[in-house]
């Protein structure tokens, strides 16, 4: 029996139609009613929703350097399991990715590991110390084919760099993903400005410091005419300059998080460094404003901004506590409570919001119509109906610094197929020997 071939049935679309899915040699080859093939792996879809693989724009991965929070391997199988096929990893390793041969390591380690694409974000400024361009050209032209370039975690706020870096990956069609803090306005900064942070006595971080990047520099991608992509929207502020942009035709796109489409502020209360992230969970008013927003498309993508801690770092006083939240496991659930089970999007949204168009945004190819016959196999088939009550168990990462833990979600995710081989079946963890050969075989 072939790994390799795989017999999907009944499942559901995102187009709502029915269909079985047969995956051969890395490809969909028969897409219809009641296929068959001797010696499949088949997986009854009954009552199962097929999404294309999901693509995080926005991972952290934290390998090299800080392999106690998260390695390529254990982020590579949380993404698996959550039903991501393709993850951007962010460049605030140790060295940081602001070399080609940082990003072709990484990208090398996605590739044996076999759970995920894995798509180095290569840094904008050399150590992220925001003074001097990294080795734009030299990584977009490596082996690990860099396209989105990001100091996430700092804010490029020297206009005139940013500038030049727009103009730099305006020349090969590439994209430069903003962290949108304006750091004066935000020294110190532990949670969200306004009463709440007055009465909890914790240093507020404005809506406006974000705000202001992000006018300032879609004006900026618009006088280069180059891509601008900001990462982790999180006011209805925000939203508001995004709209302004794309109706002058600017060439921005914009991502939000899982948890700034679900939680508020409000969290801070207990002091749990659970619910401290950056940029910091927001309003109420603010929440629904970025709802709204993806639901209309002035929000392109949802991104999940996965951000592993060691226990240390969260087990601690709030002021103390590092910044960040994983968020690859319960990503999908997170976006079918807030946004499906809400009524505002389906599942063919969800398709585009956390598929096809950070596919497109990345520049990464085989997601643009992604069931048909021809089409790599890349899928995830969920159980919407299944609810679960989320526990460390269902963290699969080494970060358990998830917000999400005590609580129920809907949706689960039963198995995911990347590049033609499951990765994910029966809901569990396919074991990292067969999926490594897998991918070997794979890449032939
Ligand atoms: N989101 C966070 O709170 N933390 C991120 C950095 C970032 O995304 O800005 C991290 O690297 O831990
Ligand atoms: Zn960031
Ligand atoms: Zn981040």
């Amino acid at each position: 029996m072939s790994p390799t071939t795989l017999l999907i049935t009944a499942a559901t679309l995102p187009d709502g139609s029915h269909t079985d899915i047969l995956v051969e040699h890395g490809t969909i080859t028969e897409l219809g009613a009641r296929l068959s093939r001797a010696g499949a792996t088949t997986v009854d879809g009954d009552g199962l929703q097929a999404l294309p693989g999901l693509v995080d724009l926005h991972t952290h991965l934290r390998e090299p350097g800080f392999e106690q929070s998260e390695t390529v391997l254990t982020g590579s199988r949380a993404a698996a399991i959550g039903g991501f096929t393709a993850v951007h990893a962010m460049a605030n390793t140790s060295p940081v990715a602001d070399t080609a041969g940082v990003v072709e390591q990484v990208h090398s380690l996605g590739e044996q590991h076999g759970y995920v694409t894995v798509r180095p974000i290569g840094a904008v400024t050399m150590g992220l110390a925001g003074t001097q361009l990294s080795e734009i050209g030299a990584m977009a032209g490596s082996r690990a084919g860099v396209t989105v370039f990001s100091d996430d975690g700092k804010c490029v706020a020297d206009a005139l760099l940013m500038r030049r870096a727009l103009e730099y990956v305006k020349t090969f069609d590439g994209v430069i993903a903003q962290h949108a803090q304006e750091p004066r306005l935000t020294e110190g900064a532990q949670m969200n400005e306004g009463a709440l942070s007055g009465e909890l006595g914790l240093r507020g971080w404005p809506a406006v410091a974000e705000e202001a990047i992000i006018a300032r520099d879609v004006l900026l991608a618009h006088h280069v005419g180059a891509r601008l992509h900001i990462c982790h929207l999180s006011t209805a502020g925000s939203v508001e300059v995004i709209r302004w942009a794309k109706a002058r035709g600017i060439a921005v796109t914009a991502e939000v998080t899982p948890h700034h489409l679900l939680l508020t502020e409000e969290l801070a209360r207990s002091y749990d460094p659970r619910f401290k992230v950056n940029p910091p969970l927001r309003r109420d008013e603010d929440v629904q404003a970025l709802r709204t927003a993806l639901a209309d498309g002035t929000i392109d993508i949802v991104a999940t901004d996965h951000a592993p801690h060691p226990m240390e770092s969260k087990e601690c006083a709030w002021d103390e506590a590092s910044f960040g939240m994983v968020g690859l496991e319960s990503a999908l659930s997170v976006v079918q409570l807030a946004m499906v089970d809400s009524g505002l999007i389906g599942w063919a949204d969800v398709a585009r919001v956390l598929s096809t168009t950070p596919a497109r945004i990345g520049r990464l190819a085989g997601y643009s119509d992604p069931f048909a016959v021809g089409a790599p196999a890349q899928f995830t088939l969920v159980d919407p109906s299944a609810r679960r009550e989320f526990a460390v168990g269902q963290l699969h990462g080494k970060g358990v610094n998830s917000p999400y833990l005590g609580r129920t979600l809907p949706g689960r995710v039963v198995a995911t197929v990347h590049d033609g081989y499951a990765t994910v079946l029966d809901g569990e963890l396919v074991d990292a020997a067969t999926v490594a050969q897998n991918a070997r075989v794979h890449r032939g």
